[in-house]
């Protein structure tokens, strides 16, 4: 998407110095650093440090991540290796496996004088996909803020409700859950978008500042105050990610995903999820049992980033000196909370059988 009027991905390849180039998102909303992702350890940083986030932009990631692997060393053996250095670095994001599976895929039938040139094509690929996959989201995603649109007085806004970062940097471009903002934004739709903090690492400040930049209107709330405003009639559907949706429909997301999805039940809002189809696991169905939630360190919800009134970026503590932290850094939302997904070939019910019925390509090959 566009920064001051020049258009970004969150990461693209410099062929001049034949190397990745990835915005630092760790030092968003308030620096904006393009840094270079040129050894293995870089790619396992960027993806474990969350220099890069967000499950598709995880899955590009590692793409190239593979691409640099069978640059330095095409043999099977490091073929392995790397998907296992890689793949070990964030445990629930399942675009992380499916990227590294589908490289492995394509690349062992080769020989491996080809795999480098091959590997490279395919992250190129991967990440190019991932932009138009997300670009019908959001096609699909407008239909509906239309529908909603159409029944308000003309002008009133459309209030949306996300948590979290699903927006363009958690993707190459587009996002998820701010495609169908940014497509409705662009129609003239009038919007107005809660935007949760998102506590720990407060992506919901990147998702203000995407919107921000695009001239979408939106307020930065608490994490806690969602319920109070569907209580009170503000938020007209709720949307968010996911970083793993079961093939039952049984949505994984940013921590907090699941309270905000039993708020929006209990007072009648809808709750939709924007779903690439690379997010869905097939293998699993039932998401609380079987979904691996990744415990992050616990300083970061023990201390918190910001920018000083000198402009500096720092970090403080804000419990008393050896406070333990618990830091889950995802919950699982059952399909019945769920409203619809928001897939790249439509909207479809939160169960086996509307996805199924999306893809049944992908439901019978899991089988
Ligand atoms: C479009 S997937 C975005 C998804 O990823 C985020 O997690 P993290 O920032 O830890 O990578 C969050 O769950 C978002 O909904």
């Amino acid at each position: 998407m566009k920064i001051d009027g020049t258009h970004y991905r969150s990461l693209w390849w410099n062929a001049e110095k034949d190397v990745l180039e990835i915005i630092d998102q760790r030092w968003l909303p308030h620096d904006f650093r393009v840094v270079p992702v040129a050894t293995m350890q870089d790619f396992a940083d960027a993806i474990y440090q969350m220099r890069v986030r967000g499950a598709p932009l995880i899955g590009a990631t590692a793409a190239y991540g593979m691409a640099l692997a069978m640059a330095e060393n095409s043999s099977d053996a490091n073929m392995d290796a790397a998907w296992t250095f890689l793949e070990k670095t964030r445990p629930t994001a399942i675009n992380l496996r499916w990227a590294l599976d589908r490289c492995r895929a394509a690349l062992r039938p080769l020989p491996e004088s080809d795999r480098a040139a091959a590997a490279l094509q395919l992250a190129h690929e991967i990440a190019d996909e991932d932009v138009e996959i997300n670009r019908r989201i959001g096609e699909h995603g407008l239909a509906l803020i239309r529908d909603i649109a159409a029944k308000k007085p003309a002008g009133e806004p459309v209030r949306l409700l996300t948590h979290c970062n699903a927006g363009w940097l958690a993707t190459v471009d587009w996002g998820t859950a701010t495609s169908p903002m940014y497509q409705a934004h662009d129609a003239g739709i009038a919007l107005h978008v809660w935007v949760d903090e998102t506590r720990p690492r407060n992506q919901g400040a990147l998702t203000s500042w995407e919107l921000g930049k695009h001239g979408v209107p939106h307020t930065y709330i608490t994490d806690n105050a969602g319920g109070h405003l569907m209580q009170h009639g503000m938020v007209d559907m709720v949307i968010t990610g996911t970083d793993r949706t079961t093939r039952r429909g049984d949505v994984c997301n940013k921590i907090g995903t699941y309270l905000k999805a039993l708020a929006a039940h209990d007072n009648g809002v809808p709750f939709y999820v924007a779903l690439p189809s690379p997010t869905i696991d097939w293998t699993v169905s039932g998401g609380v049992a079987e979904i691996p939630i990744e415990e992050r360190d616990a300083q970061e919800i023990t201390h918190i980033q910001g920018v000083t009134e000198a402009g500096e970026i720092g970090t403080v503590r804000v419990t008393p000196e050896g406070t333990p932290g618990g830091n889950p850094a995802f919950d699982v939302t059952p399909n019945r909370l769920v409203t619809g997904l928001i897939t790249e070939r439509g909207v479809c019910a939160a169960s086996e059988e509307g996805l199924a019925a999306l893809f049944p390509d992908f439901a019978q090959a899991a089988e």
